[in-house]
């Protein structure tokens, strides 16, 4: 299990995005691309015209996160587009397996996401069908929000279960991620780790990365 920083554009200049990614491009190792509609969450951020710029414009790929009410309906076009990665949330999706499957066949990785007070049990029978779980550790939204804890014991089971299914799934979090925070994430037994205003908060985004991973990996992640 090798730590995978991926840094959040949340929290980078929107009107210069290619250049905020170039920041951190050989540091990091994916992009995490936040998706908001203002009805899943209360916040509007970016589409699928920028996601199928940006593709042009990144060395990494891209990891959507899409926060969005109808996943059934756009997921898979953002794999159309280029996206290496596309993550759905188990609270929005109405037919999870068809669209996580439509996103793999359109050639990019399928991701499932939950948030902070959704159990996992219901959805233990979809990891077969994903390649990472995301667990929220804040309330999906916003950037730059205090890391919830209480979601730690959740990414410990879904490490247990991983493990014990012999699943090549990735386990990532998001939300709080910071480099006070991310030893615990990487105990508890994630290792894709999302970070926006840990890293571009920061004064040097670069070296901002390049802590969060030797922290991860000094953790065991
Ligand atoms: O999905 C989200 C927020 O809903 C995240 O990806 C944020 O962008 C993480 O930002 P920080 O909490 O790391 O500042
Ligand atoms: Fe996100």
């Amino acid at each position: 299990m090798a730590a995978k920083i991926f840094p959040s554009i949340l929290s980078a200049d929107f009107a210069r995005l290619a250049e905020e990614v170039a920041l951190i491009s050989d540091d990091a190792d994916w992009v995490h691309v936040d998706v908001m509609d203002n009805h899943f969450v209360p916040n509007l951020t970016l589409g699928l015209p920028v996601v199928e710029s940006l593709v042009k414009h990144s060395a990494l790929p891209l990891d959507c996160h899409l926060m969005i009410e109808d996943p059934d309906r756009w997921a898979p076009a953002y794999a159309e587009v280029g996206a290496g990665s596309v993550t759905i949330h188990a609270e929005a999706a109405k037919a999870p397996i068809r669209t996580l499957r439509a996103i793999r066949a359109a050639g990019a990785r399928a991701g499932l996401g939950i948030n902070p007070a959704t159990p996992l049990e219901p959805y233990e029978e979809l990891l077969g069908e994903i390649d990472m779980l995301l667990l929220m550790t804040v309330e999906p939204g916003f950037g730059g929000q205090k890391f919830l804890d209480l979601v730690l014991p959740k990414v410990r089971r879904a490490r247990q279960l991983i493990k014990s299914r012999d699943l090549a799934v990735w386990l990532q979090v998001d939300g709080g991620v910071s480099a006070e925070t991310i030893e615990r994430c990487a105990e508890a037994g994630a290792d894709v780790f999302v970070a926006g205003n840990a890293v571009y908060g920061a004064d040097d985004p670069a070296e901002a990365v390049r802590l969060l991973r030797a922290k991860a990996e000094a953790a065991g992640a």
